[in-house]
């Protein structure tokens, strides 16, 4: 029986949320995309299903969550929870709110926490305001984001532009009320739709949030409260995932500062590395034979294949609006040529490219296994259990992140 089911808007969100729980030692499954009916949650506590619904039209984002939701009420799903990033989607017609509504209006509930921090990876809230490493959202590095821009931290008037009901922030004094739930009881009698914005800039503080919403069959937000979440659950103990003989090929197609410090790290350690060239790509005299040429060769070693460029020269390439589709697809190519040849461990950087690769190697749905960094678990597909595959949101990691994987996946 699922204890807890989510819905996470993209693939590294998902599986971002669900390594909490399998840290703790929780059979945790995620599927990439909303299961068919006759699949088995194989026995996990928790189950995330990965939509791609973050970026997609709100009609759409909506229809499918409700349809996760309503795979999830079918296993016998006991709470929910609907997974958004840690730095809040600020457009007005923004699919978060949406989502939050139907999933209340679909449960039949009144009230739910809105809580997208994730204060392990610097990212807070303090009085309703949203902050990256200290920085509002707004001034922070991701305020230009192209398809989910961050122009303000007030969830309070972010999430008035979304939905359809009212925020109520409850700083740190209130959250730490013992009468609580009376305080919060005054507002639900108000309103059809109530969100509850808790602060949530130390860690500890987690904690206090699941004591107040354990309650509540449908919470909202990012990562950071799985990880209390996870020590409240009854669950069964989950065998240790080994790691895989095989040499491994780290795939990054972000371009972030994170990433662009993990390949400077990688690199000093005088691996195996190839440089992708976005304008030999362009003009015809770079593919996946090319680089399968050289890279091929390297049958004993970990390879890294890159494409990751400063922002400039990215917002150059990108002038060409085919280069990362293409470079997505040559990456994700490499990736199945390279499993095809029996090697079993994948790393990627970024989401968008994490989507193309695993789509590529088709694998429909994974047992979570141990974190790499906070966020970033190893994968194991159920269709191919021999398999490690680590999928590293762009931001995420430390600068020895690759070199931490590449331990990590190893047997
Ligand atoms: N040199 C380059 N020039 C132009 N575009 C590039 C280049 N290298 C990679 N890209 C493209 O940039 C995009 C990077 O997005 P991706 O989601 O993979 O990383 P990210 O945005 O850092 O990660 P996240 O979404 O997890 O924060 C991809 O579509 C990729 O193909
Ligand atoms: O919450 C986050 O920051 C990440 O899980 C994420 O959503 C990556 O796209």
């Amino acid at each position: 029986m699922i204890q807890i089911g989510c819905i996470a808007d993209d693939f590294t969100g998902a599986s971002d949320w669900a390594s909490f729980f399998a840290e703790k030692g929780i059979s945790t499954i995620l599927f990439n995309g909303i299961p068919e009916a006759d699949i088995k949650t194989e026995d996990a506590d928790v189950a995330v299903i990965a939509l791609k619904t973050r970026t997609e039209p709100k009609e759409e984002a909506v229809k499918e969550s409700v349809e996760a939701l309503a795979w999830l009420r079918e296993q016998g799903t006991k709470q929910y929870y609907i997974k958004y990033c840690s730095t809040f989607d600020c457009k007005k017609d923004g699919n978060i709110g949406p989502v939050i509504d139907a999933a209340m209006d679909y449960l039949g509930e009144t009230a739910t926490v809105v809580c997208p921090a994730l204060p392990v990876n610097g990212r807070t809230v303090r009085n309703g305001c949203l902050y990256v490493n200290g920085v509002e959202l707004q001034n922070s590095s991701m305020k230009d984001h192209p398809l989910t821009p961050m122009w303000d931290c007030r969830i309070k008037e972010l999430m008035r532009q979304q939905s359809s009901g009212e925020v109520v922030v409850m700083p740190k004094e209130i959250c730490e009320k013992p009468d609580v739930q009376e305080w919060m009881g005054e507002y639900q009698r108000k309103k059809k739709h109530i969100y509850f914005v808790p602060d949530f800039y130390e860690q500890e503080q987690g904690k206090r949030i699941v004591e107040i919403f354990e309650k509540f069959k449908l919470l909202t937000g990012g990562s950071g409260v799985s990880t209390f979440l996870a020590e409240k659950l009854e669950h069964q103990e989950m065998e240790l995932i080994k790691g895989q003989e095989t040499p491994a090929i780290i795939i990054a197609g972000s371009c972030s500062v994170a990433t662009l410090g993990q390949i400077a790290e990688y690199l000093e350690t005088g691996k195996k590395a190839y440089k992708m060239s976005p304008r030999k790509i362009l003009e015809g005299t770079e593919s996946v034979d090319t680089i399968w040429k050289v890279i091929g060769k390297w049958k004993e070693d970990d390879i890294l294949l890159y494409s990751s460029e400063d922002a400039s020269t990215v917002t150059e390439n990108q002038k060409n609006e085919n280069i990362s589709m293409l470079i997505e697809q040559i990456q994700a190519q490499i990736a199945q040529q390279f499993v095809r040849e029996g090697r079993t461990r994948v790393i990627v950087a970024g989401g968008e490219t994490s989507g193309a690769v695993t789509k590529k190697l088709g694998y429909d749905r994974y047992y979570v296994g141990g974190s790499i960094a906070p966020g970033v678990p190893v994968l194991i597909p159920v269709q191919e259990p021999e398999m490690r595959l680590v999928l590293k949101s762009g931001n995420f990691g430390k600068k020895d992140f690759f070199i931490r994987a590449l331990e990590y996946t190893r047997g």
